[in-house]
């Protein structure tokens, strides 16, 4: 790791000595990184080396799995989000998760950007701003405005993620934990959505996972590279791309396996 990685001061998201199993299966292996605020990271690393299972210990969204054990801290703004009196919901608040396959709920573009606000008791008569704002910040807006009570799943695929961003949006997050976003769509869409997280990183954290080297090298300040359930090199991305410092994160990115 570069000085300029390990002197990351007050990093918005932390981990320290993260270990995870899946019943006597270890998933991850003492991760210990830092993260810092408005910055792009993404991850990379082979199919099944643990990127996702990660990315859903920072809003413990492993919660949901049986006989998963978490050791080691995760912190989020310096508070340890495994500590007893944290409160999930609110958790899941702040650190939003768009996943590889877009989503929507099955009803309205309107009330899908809505859902969230409502249940965590928005007023009535902010909810238009609300929605509108979310759409706009998605970069979805000129395509649904006219059509905000048609059903979300007649979308394209691009646009129901692009919905699905506004969905997340739409809680005010302060981080976007992102699993594959885009290996289902196609080029086109795929640009949108990367355009689109380049521009959200004024405003959030975001952590994106990735199997797209060219896709990590675009658009992301830092590259954290997982191999069997370790992180074996993290740094800024052209250091990754550029001059690794581990023979495997080498291999890895020159294509010569994974
Ligand atoms: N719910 C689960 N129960 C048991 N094992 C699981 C579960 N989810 C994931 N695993 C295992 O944990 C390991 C890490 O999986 P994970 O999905 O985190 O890897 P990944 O690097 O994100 O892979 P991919 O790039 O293919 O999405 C794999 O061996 C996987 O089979």
């Amino acid at each position: 790791m570069t000085e300029a990685v390990q002197n990351i001061s007050q990093p918005q998201i932390e981990a320290e000595n993260l270990s995870l199993w899946y019943g006597e299966k270890q998933v991850l292996k003492n991760i210990s990184i830092k993260i810092p605020r408005n910055s792009v990271t993404a991850l990379i690393g082979p199919s099944g080396s643990g990127k996702s299972t990660f990315i859903r210990c920072l809003n413990r969204m492993n919660d949901l799995i049986k006989n998963c054990r978490v050791e080691g801290k995760v912190l989020i703004e310096g508070k340890d989000i495994y500590a007893p009196d944290v409160d999930v919901v609110e958790l899941r608040k702040k650190v939003g998760m768009v996943f590889q396959k877009p989503n929507p709920f099955p009803m309205s573009i309107y009330d899908n950007v809505a859902y969230g606000p409502r249940i965590h008791g928005v007023n009535k008569k902010d909810l238009d701003s609300i929605v509108e704002q979310a759409l706009r910040s998605a970069a979805i807006w000129e395509e649904t405005s006219d059509r905000l009570k048609s059903s979300a799943l007649s979308l394209s695929g691009g646009q129901q993620q692009r919905l699905c961003i506004a969905r997340t949006l739409a809680v005010k997050p302060r981080i976007i934990l992102f699993d594959e976003p885009t290996s289902a769509l196609d080029p086109i869409s795929t640009a949108r959505i990367e355009d689109l997280i380049t521009n959200l990183k004024k405003d959030y954290t975001i952590v994106i996972v990735t199997h797209n080297m060219q896709q990590a090298a675009r658009i992301s300040d830092y590259t954290g590279f997982f191999l069997s359930g370790e992180l074996i090199e993290f740094d800024q991305t052209r250091q990754i791309f550029h001059n690794p410092q581990e023979k495997s994160t080498e291999d890895y990115i020159t294509g010569r396996f994974g």
